[in-house]
């Protein structure tokens, strides 16, 4: 059952409200009015039942509040007034005979109930510490908004002053407008802040409709994300204990969600947020679901929510469903994210990453620059990211892994990260600075990095050919059997997952047709739960040929990422190489030929060069415009790649920088229209482009035909002139064989040819003169040979003999010689004894001797010397 802590009495209360009551009776009663919230919470709500976006209204508003309590006799008689004084937190001071609850302006909160006829509810407890009530007035008047301080794919988050209470809060503003397809989503999110009660969960104070935006109002985090703070000022990612506190909070955020039936599935730095103090809170449940729901909710779980980097496979993979382990797999890439300023994978654009979660192996902290993080860190972190989910542990289960168990308190190891630092909304607006600066200049560096390259490019093969028109032409027909086998695979991979793998309630967010948006659409596969919670990316809605255009669109940056592909292994690896450099100057793409291989920049080269670059750009625009339609739709320059809002591809789709590309100019660059070869059409031929989509569809065609056709055809005839070479040589050498045969076989004719037969008889006979001369001068010298191997066999024979004779004669003076040294010796007993044992072992010795000898006779008779005397 879903089942929360504080919604117990609500569920009491409202147990004779049925499904059907009309709304319109709902809201005449007071105490329902304000139960609502809970009531459409519960499992036995149905978002069918009533009419968006008047639900959506109704559940994130107080109806009571379009009538002065004062209006009415029941809420005098129900009044909450008696009830909140009870448990005011005076009271409680006086029973606990703790002053420190007594700090807390209750008076004034309650006296604002008295003076603010609209203040609703809402009995909210202060974290499961404290029973302090509060409540918060859903009057947008009583509300001022401040700065910005944060910004998500749907909403802007506000620090504020709450005017009765005088009280800073974060109102997070959803603008209806732009999300209408999720407001499913939206209802949940407001719903389920408003009944979380845990101290490391965001909890939402109220909320309300405010024209076309929906106000959550929550708890300020004064330092906002974690993600913020890395962005500002930790790029590479928290120190290992900074890190151990954060996920420990985190953890059991996601424990407190798991045991109450809910799963978050969007766990990541972005939505970690953390306190001045020191506090780390979980917030965005936008996406979050009910592990117990029934119906459409639980057809849910199939569907595909989150965002990429984050994703676990099996909510990738939709199909077989998912549970609360989704969010430990995510918490797994948030440690890895901590650690490095940023998600594995999370240069890659969204599709990229889906195929890399599913093929690759787990991503972990397995790299040269992981040494510095400790066993049990890598232990935990490789624990959260098994592909199997029934092999992740449950969060209860990581929370007594070491790993946290040895973690400090964040009140000392996160509070040390934020000294001196400015406050939120001033780094806020700075970071907003920094992204616009950095997409101007990301503007700017794809136009000049195109010239730098084709500079490059032009400096390349201009020491051997200046005829560069002709070289390109020639370039683009080069084919790269390498990324075309790349491409395929990853192709395939993706026609699999979507043919294969994708079930029918695999959506997609937009209804609208998938070519429609491809760029905006590609970017927000996270947001892709459907407004009535079912899948949303419809097989049959996925068209082949729109896949093949994002294919298309994605295999743009498989040039940029060629080189990090060799990593790829998980790990971030890989790719999760190291996060790209504000100013590092994007990667040229490889080519085969060497003098063509632009060389990889570095900043000093570039700045060196931007002289040289402005001076060749005209001459290269004026080059360029003189490229006619066909050469053009065939190559252009080097490859133009991608523009990226940010070097760090972080969250969510974001609107701001924050995030991965923001905008369709950030995933795709609008230049780079298509890849040829190695080399992809870029702005400057987008006129030619243009030009040649207005010649006629055939003449395309077949300048199509002919660009995919000319390399095999120029292979062919390679091949050809190859063959004919070889051919040639077989001839010639088959042509002199047949003239000695023919010579052979013409032989016995040659009586009947008497007039060619003297020449060719003198030949004969002086040819078989000359072999018989070589014949007598070989068989002489076989003869010679023979005698001499004769003789040195005799002479070996000779030599052994007489060797072993020696050797036979030699043993008895042997003998002889060492009994006169036993003589010598002084005791008689020992000279017998010596005696007995030579005259025993003698004649061994000469028979082993004797046998070694015959063996050895006939291979080394002449080199055996028996020098024993
Ligand atoms: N209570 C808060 N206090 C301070 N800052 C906040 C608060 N809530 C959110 N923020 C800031 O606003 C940013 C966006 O908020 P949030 O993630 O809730 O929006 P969203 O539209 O749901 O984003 P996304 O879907 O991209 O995760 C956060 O990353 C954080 O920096």
């Amino acid at each position: 059952m879903h089942c929360w802590p504080n919604a117990g009495s609500s569920k009491r209360k409202i147990r004779y409200i049925t499904a059907e009551t009309p709304p319109g009776r709902l809201d005449r009663h007071p105490i329902h009015s304000a139960r609502i919230d809970t009531y459409q919470s519960s499992p036995s709500y149905s978002p069918q039942q009533s009419r968006v976006p008047e639900v959506l209204v109704r559940a994130v508003t107080s109806p009571i509040m379009s009538r002065p309590h004062s209006a009415r006799w029941p809420y005098r008689f129900l009044s909450l007034r008696p009830f909140i004084s009870f448990f005011s937190p005076t009271f409680l001071a006086k029973l606990k005979g703790s002053g420190k609850a007594a700090e807390i302006p209750r008076e004034r909160e309650i006296e604002g109930a008295k003076e603010e006829p609209q203040l609703v509810e809402t009995m909210m407890k202060g974290g499961s510490g404290g029973s302090a009530k509060k409540a918060y007035s859903v009057s947008p008047a009583d509300y001022r908004l401040l700065d910005e301080v944060g910004q998500g794919a749907s909403a802007t988050v506000y620090r504020a002053m709450y005017i009765p209470f005088n009280e800073i809060v974060a109102v997070k503003c959803m603008d209806l407008d732009r999300c209408n397809s999720n407001l499913d989503d939206i209802r949940r999110e407001a719903q389920t802040m408003s009944l979380m009660d845990h101290p490391n969960v965001v909890k939402g104070y109220c909320s309300f409709v405010v024209e076309h935006t929906l106000w959550v109002v929550m708890p300020f985090m004064a330092e906002g994300s974690s993600l913020h703070l890395m962005k500002v000022a930790y790029p590479n990612g928290f120190e290992e204990h900074v890190i151990g506190s954060i996920l420990k909070e985190t953890l059991k955020a996601l424990e407190y969600l798991h045991k109450h039936g809910s799963i978050h599935r969007d766990v990541k730095a972005g939505n970690i947020l953390l306190d001045s103090s020191g506090v780390v809170k979980l917030s965005d449940f936008g996406v979050t679901a009910g592990m117990f729901d029934k119906g459409d909710r639980q057809r849910s779980r199939n569907t595909f929510v989150g965002t990429p980097c984050w994703m676990a496979p099996e909510v990738m993979q939709p199909g077989g469903g998912y549970d609360f382990k989704a969010d430990i797999w995510s918490f797994g890439i948030t440690a890895l994210e901590l650690a490095h300023g940023h998600a594995p994978f999370s240069k890659y654009p969204p599709m990229k990453v889906l195929l890399m979660t599913l093929q690759n192996a787990p991503p972990g902290l397995d790299y040269d620059r992981d040494r510095k993080f400790s066993k049990s860190f890598k232990e935990m972190v490789s624990m959260c990211l098994v592909k199997d989910q029934t092999k992740r542990p449950t969060a209860e289960k990581l929370l007594k892994h070491p790993f946290f168990k040895n973690a400090k308190p964040p009140e000392l190891s996160v509070k040390s990260l934020l000294a001196d630092l400015p406050p939120l909304w001033d780094r806020v607006k700075a970071l907003e600075l920094k992204d616009a600066e950095q997409l101007a200049l990301k503007k700017m560096a794809s136009s000049e990095q195109e010239a730098l390259s084709m500079i490059e490019y032009q400096r390349a093969v201009s020491a051997w050919n200046f005829d560069l028109e002709d070289l390109k032409i020639q370039a683009s027909l080069i084919v790269d059997d390498e990324n075309i086998a790349d491409a395929k695979e990853d192709d395939e991979g993706l026609r699999n997952f979507i043919n294969n793998e994708a079930p029918s309630n695999v959506g997609y967010t937009s209804e609208k047709p998938l070519a429609a948006d491809k760029n905006s659409d590609i970017q927000n596969l996270g947001d892709i739960e459907g407004p009535d919670g079912s899948g949303l990316f419809k097989k049959n809605e996925f068209l082949e040929t729109d896949v093949l255009e994002i294919i298309n669109q994605d295999s743009i940056y498989r040039y940029d990422n060629m080189k990090l592909n060799n990593d790829s292994d998980p790990s971030t690896s890989t790719h999760d190489a190291e996060p790209r450099q504000e100013n590092e100057v994007v990667k040229e793409p490889q080519m085969c030929s060497s003098p063509l291989r632009p060389s990889v920049q570095n900043n000093s080269a570039k700045r060196g060069r931007n002289l040289e670059r402005a001076e060749s750009e005209s001459q290269l625009r004026a080059e360029r415009s003189s490229c006619d339609a066909q050469k053009a739709a065939n190559i252009c320059g080097p490859l133009m790649l991608p523009n990226r809002a940010s070097a760090n591809s972080l969250s969510a789709p974001t609107l701001s920088s924050i995030g991965y590309g923001d905008s369709p100019e950030d995933k795709f660059s609008s230049n780079a229209v298509q890849i040829k070869g190695r080399f992809s059409v870029t702005s400057e031929n987008v006129d030619a482009v243009k030009l040649s989509n207005e010649l006629p569809k055939e003449n395309i065609n077949i300048s199509l035909l002919a660009s995919i056709l000319m390399p095999h055809l120029q292979n062919l005839a390679r091949q050809t002139s190859s063959q004919q070479v070889l051919l040639t040589d077989l001839l010639n050498s088959m042509q002199q064989n047949d003239i000695l045969s023919s010579f052979q076989t013409e032989i016995p004719s040659q009586k009947s040819k008497p007039e060619v037969d003297v020449l060719i008889k003198a030949e004969i006979t002086e040819r078989e003169r000359l072999l018989l001369v070589k014949f007598s001068e070989l068989q002489a010298r076989t003869i010679n040979l023979t005698d001499e191997l004769t003789a040195a066999r005799l002479k070996n024979i000779q030599n052994s003999i007489y060797n072993y004779t020696v050797f036979l004669l030699s043993q008895p003076i042997v003998f002889i010689k060492l009994s006169k040294s036993i003589t010598s010796v002084s005791s008689w007993k020992t000279q017998r004894e010596v005696s007995y044992r030579l005259a025993l072992f003698f004649p061994v010795f000469s028979l082993i001797f004797h046998n070694i000898s015959l063996l050895c006779l006939p291979f080394k008779s002449s080199s055996l010397s028996f020098t024993f005397i």
